[in-house]
């Protein structure tokens, strides 16, 4: 098999570099800046010195419970490729049902390849794909893939669990693979993981990794790289494997793949680098994650990755600035912070005024600020407008925003009666202080204590919370602080979720005896049977990045941006939603949920397909403005100015 161009002249490189004391005293200095670097040396045309595989399109993506849209997708790709990246593992051809976040592989690879073959200067583009048995790489091939990936484990019990199978079985069926794809003329790349550590056994004998690298080259990979899975290996623990392994494998055979769990993927790759090592695989603003170290960073990330070798003279092809770029689209692409160190540092670096610079600083565009105008305040929660958004304020920040008697009864009037209003499109609920809300109000006051009245009690909570989940308008929490019991459940009740990282969920109640039984249907809806079972039972605090894993939380704002400045461009999206469709929306997915496959759910599915093009609707107005008229900016507002979009729903209220 040729190995590609690219690939050539960096093995010709690594040759001449192999290790050696002379080689790593040079890479020293380079790295303390006693050297001049690279890049300042050679003209911009100039070979990268090392070959880095960015690996978020699959990696970085294939733990995600939210489904990423194709079209963002292909979109990663195409701008990774911008910066100056070559290599982009884009996706994967494994069983959907195990994946379904990559069950698209086919149309991102034929969207990467398109690209790739139409852009000037893109044609060197390589986009290695995970194909791990025959049907995989079947698949692969029939969408043009050139490159593939295999994979095994260092460990038994990692490969039992990962792959179903032990370490010997996985490597027959890479080799069976890595034959055919041979035979197609595709390259093959081999991974091991758990290079380091086992998450069920532990530690790794680097014996294992070396016997294990050693079949993969053995069947015709012309690359192994190896994965520290867990992100717990150091840069003395990646010395030590590579002096076993560079014992019998020349370095520019390997390639590393490190996780930054404890933070040390950029030291491992430095001193990967050191030990002669120039492929480096990486994700940018460090997506992806290991599902053995819940919480934990997941791949190391490119930028920091970059910066760090350019730092030490060491050129990588890759322009930082646009690759930053990349990492805060997708980012906010994805409605999470932005979580590589470097990244966010020079993100909020070319935030910064220029003080050393003669210029006057550049005026950012200020969007202006959204104006609300009181319209109700209890003194426990105020109303506000603002267009056709209404904004609910809980006003107790004192006592952590819990609800009193007077406020169930109070909002649940307000939520009941706002399908009444044809100018309210939108709601949204906030809370002042620290908390959002930490559910009921215990403090004495509370009908919770007079047991005597528990079933009245019980019609008030439950009241409340019906009527913010019935409420026709889409509704958005905006969490900025930790949330208990049933101010859990109010957040859960909404329809969107835009937080705060401070934003904490404890079901208190099994601590204090009682039950979150009115709440326990929306928790179950939102965040899965399992893991809402699980919050119930133990009371724990749960994080928003496990929230948001499981798409129960559809945006975290990052440091230094507000819950305010999300809304606001959530709240520009909304405008394209169309009020009564939005309710109807809303209906079938609850229906599909409560009621999959009853009458009750086909037939609202039948009425809303025939709404869809009944005379006057919002479906004949919305088609004509955007394809006859070509008119985007139309407004929904002025097409129900003088109508009630919720008025003789399609829906029957009440349905059960
Ligand atoms: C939240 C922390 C950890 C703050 O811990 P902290 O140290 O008290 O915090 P703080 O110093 O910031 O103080 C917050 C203030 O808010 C008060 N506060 C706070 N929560 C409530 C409350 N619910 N009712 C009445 N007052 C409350 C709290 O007592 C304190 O008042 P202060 O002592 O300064 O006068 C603590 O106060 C706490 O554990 N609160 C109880 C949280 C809780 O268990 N909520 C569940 C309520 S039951 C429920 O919601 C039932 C439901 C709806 O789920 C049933 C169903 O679904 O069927």
């Amino acid at each position: 098999m040729v190995p590609h161009n690219t690939l050539k002249s960096s093995v010709a490189r690594t040759t001449a570099f192999r290790t050696g004391v002379a080689r790593y005293k040079r890479s020293s200095l380079h790295y303390w800046g006693l050297l001049p670097s690279a890049r300042s040396l050679s003209s911009t045309t100039r070979q990268p010195d090392v070959r880095i595989i960015e690996v978020a399109p699959r990696d970085g993506l294939q733990n995600l419970k939210q489904l990423v849209p194709l079209g963002v997708k292909v979109e990663l790709i195409q701008r990774l490729a911008e910066t100056g990246l070559k290599d982009i593992e884009a996706t994967s051809f494994v069983s959907p049902k195990w994946v379904p976040q990559l069950a698209d592989g086919h149309e991102v690879m034929q969207e990467s390849l398109r690209f790739s073959k139409s852009q000037p200067g893109m044609g060197s583009l390589r986009f290695p794909v995970l194909a791990p048995n025959a049907k995989g790489l079947q698949r692969a091939h029939a969408a043009g893939v050139k490159e593939i990936v295999v994979f095994c484990s260092a460990t038994e019990a990692f490969s039992k669990s990962n792959q179903n199978c032990t370490i010997d079985e996985a490597i027959a069926q890479a080799r069976a693979v890595t034959k055919d794809a041979l035979a197609l003329g595709i390259m093959v790349r081999g991974v091991v993981s758990c290079i380091f550590s086992d998450p069920f056994t532990g530690p790794t004998a680097p014996s294992e990794v070396l016997r294990r690298v050693q079949q993969f080259i053995d069947m015709g990979c012309y690359e192994v790289g190896l994965g520290d899975t867990l992100g717990v290996g150091t840069p003395k623990d990646t010395q030590t494997l590579l002096e076993v392994l560079l014992r019998d494998i020349p370095a520019d055979k390997l390639a590393g793949h490190f996780h930054d769990t404890y933070g040390q993927g950029v030291g491992n790759v430095y001193r990967a680098y050191e030990m002669g090592l120039r492929v480096f695989d990486s994700s940018v603003a460090g997506l992806g994650g290991c599902p053995y170290a819940p919480g934990a960073k997941g791949n190391v990330s490119t930028e920091d990755v970059v910066y760090t070798l350019e730092k030490a003279g060491i050129n990588t092809g890759v322009d930082l600035d646009k690759l930053v770029k990349v990492g805060q689209w997708i980012s906010e692409q994805l409605g999470i912070p932005y979580g590589s160190r470097v990244g966010a540092a020079l993100a909020s670096k070319s935030r910064q005024p220029s003080t050393g610079s003669s210029q006057p600083a550049k005026k950012e565009a200020v969007a202006p600020k959204r104006k609300w105008e009181v319209v109700k305040d209890t003194g426990e929660y105020r109303v506000s407008r603002s267009g056709a958004v209404l904004k609910v304020t809980l006003t107790r920040p004192k006592n952590g925003n819990a609800m009193t008697d007077a406020m169930l009864e109070s909002l649940t009037e307000l939520f009941k009666n706002l399908h009444k209003d044809p100018s309210v499109f939108h709601v949204v609920l906030e809370a002042e202080g620290k908390f959002f809300c930490t559910g009921m109000d215990l403090s004495g006051n509370s009908e919770l204590s007079d047991m005597s009245r528990e079933y009245n009690y019980y019609e008030k909570v439950a009241g409340l919370f019906e009527a913010v989940d019935r409420v026709p308008q889409t509704t958005i929490a905006l969490i900025n602080g930790p949330c208990y019991g049933g101010g859990v459940g109010l957040g859960f009740a909404c329809d969107v979720r835009i937080v705060s990282p401070k934003a904490r969920w404890t079901l208190s109640e099994v601590k204090i005896g009682v039950s979150p039984a009115v709440i326990s249907k929306f928790l179950v809806r939102e965040w899965g049977s399992s893991m809402a079972r699980e919050g119930m039972l133990s009371g724990r605090e749960i994080t928003p990045t496990e929230l948001w894993r499981i798409g129960a939380v559809h945006q975290i704002v990052a440091e230094g941006e507000t819950l305010e400045s999300r809304l606001e461009s959530y709240l520009s999206q909304l405008e394209r939603a169309a009020p009564r469709a939005a309710a109807v929306n809303k209906e079938l997915s609850r229906r599909a949920w409560l009621q999959p496959e009853s009458k009750a759910q086909t037939d609202l599915v039948q009425k809303a397909f025939h709404a869809m093009v009944a005379k006057g609707g919002e479906g004949e107005h919305g088609i004509e403005q955007l394809f006859r008229n070509k008119n985007k900016l139309f407004s929904w507002q002025d097409f129900w100015a003088r109508r009630n979009p919720f008025a003789n729903p399609i829906y029957q209220e009440p349905r059960e």
